[in-house]
């Protein structure tokens, strides 16, 4: 044993080793064993596999894994050579099974909690490998070298990386230079993040933490968004002041038939795949010629491939670039609206909510307790629900089910491979629309 307790308690962690067998997995992935009473968290373990740990006790008692001890237990080969080390993909060592069934379990328990009786499908969409079409990097110098990678499980650490098999080859492919380009700006770029997305017109490459003063550094910025093709290449001060040094073509994103210009920095689902699980739920569960409200309507994402069939769409959203980059691309249709609203503060009221047979609601992971009061008094009878977080969307959804609408369709999309974290798409009926289904 190494270490012990330290003069001030449990506010200074303290080391030692231990030996432990893993019970289950956490909500966040991590294996779960116990030790004296007290749950230990060990991540990239397996439930039924025994490990020497380094014991880290802090508020929550924490292990390293040093060493798997006994019988193995079936494990998935990680795909990715910073497995372990990267905090992004910890599930990657999870049989297939065990990861549906973990990412399936995200859902239902919360689920559970909230009292709302729904069965749970096996996962949809589960995102393939090299499918995830926005990478956001952190870069640091540190010790002269430029360092670009994900941050370290649970750490500001940066894990250097030069692949991320997640990730879109084209992305893939991008990730060294991009290393090379900051490393090429000159020793007062620093640390900042990075964000590349793709788009359906190329890169849209976003550079935290550079201000680009000098000709040479716009210079070098201008011949590398030519070399890499990009579509466009935007800079952003620490103070966060972003500027677009190059678009050589506006980075575009398809929607149905509808075509939006990506903003600066703007929400955009994950994956393809993902993105087109969550669109075929709002089209299954949106009859034809409904006037629809997208609440958290981001660029229209969810809706602008049905706009055609609704007999109203208004699309509302908080963040005033996503809104008027979609209320550009629907300029030319008058049954389409797009509205900048921040809904937290000021959600849509019943009286603002009854032109509309139907809302789609798609908050942040907070969820939307205030706007989903305004709907349990409003007088639409369908709802779709898509959230990123199971949690908050079963808090919201014991408030529709206090209000009569019924939980009768529930997809969980798998989203974000190997992250713990599971998309959902939910459809909430009462009134005339639940009396139509069970007619
Ligand atoms: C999960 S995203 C969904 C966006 C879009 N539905 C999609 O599929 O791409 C949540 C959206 O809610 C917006 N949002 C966050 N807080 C908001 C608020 N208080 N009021 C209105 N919109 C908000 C974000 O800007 C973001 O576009």
């Amino acid at each position: 044993m190494k270490g012990g307790r330290g003069k001030r308690g449990r506010a200074a962690a303290a080391t030692r080793e231990a030996t432990l067998t893993i019970e289950r997995l956490g909500t966040g992935g991590d294996g779960i064993a116990h030790l004296e009473g007290r749950p230990v968290f060990v991540p990239f373990t397996l439930p039924g596999e025994t490990w020497r740990v380094v014991l880290q006790e802090g508020g929550a008692w924490r292990g390293r894994p040093l060493e798997r001890l006994g019988e193995p237990v079936a494990r998935a080969e990680p795909s990715c050579p910073h497995f372990t080390r990267c905090g992004g993909c910890l599930l990657q060592h999870l049989p297939d099974p065990l990861y549906d069934e973990f990412k399936r379990q995200r859902v239902i328990e919360p689920l559970r909690q909230a009292r709302i009786d729904h069965s749970v499908p096996a996962l949809l969409a589960r995102s393939p490998q090299a499918s995830r079409r926005r990478v956001r990097l952190a870069y640091a110098r540190r010790g002269g070298r430029l360092l670009l990678g994900y941050r370290a499980l649970r750490s500001h650490d940066i894990v250097p990386i030069a692949t991320c098999p997640i990730s879109l080859p084209v992305i893939q492919d991008l990730l060294p230079p991009l290393t090379g380009l900051l490393t090429s700006l000159g020793g007062e770029i620093r640390e900042g993040e990075v964000v590349v997305t793709a788009t359906h017109t190329g890169l849209d490459v976003r550079l935290g933490g550079v201000e680009a003063r000098s000709l040479e550094q716009r210079e070098r910025l201008a011949a590398f968004a030519d070399t890499w093709d990009l579509a466009r290449l935007t800079v952003a001060s620490e103070r966060g002041a972003a500027e677009a040094i190059v678009t050589r073509r506006p980075p575009v994103l398809r929607f149905g038939t509808t075509l939006v210009t990506l903003p600066l920095a703007s929400f955009l689902q994950a994956t393809e795949a993902g993105e087109a699980a969550l669109q075929a739920a709002v089209a299954d569960w949106l009859p034809d010629r409904t006037r629809v409200v997208d609440l958290y309507a981001g660029l229209g994402t969810l809706t602008l491939p049905i706009a055609t069939r609704c007999e109203r769409l208004d699309l509302v959203e908080g963040d005033a670039d996503a809104s008027a980059a979609c209320a550009r691309a629907i300029a030319a249709y008058p049954r389409l609206q797009a509205r900048c609203r921040d809904l937290e503060a000021d959600p849509l009221e019943a009286a603002e909510l009854a032109p509309f047979d139907a809302a789609v609601l798609d908050p942040p992971r907070s969820g939307a307790a205030r706007q989903v009061e305004r709907l349990a008094k409003a007088s639409l009878d369908r709802i779709v629900y898509v959230s990123c977080h199971p949690g908050s969307f079963a808090r919201d959804a014991q408030h529709l089910q206090a209000a009569g609408f019924e939980l009768v369709a529930l997809r969980p999309v798998d989203q974000f491979l190997f992250a713990p974290e599971v998309e959902l798409a939910a459809l909430f009926l009462r009134g005339q629309a639940k009396a139509k289904l069970n007619a």
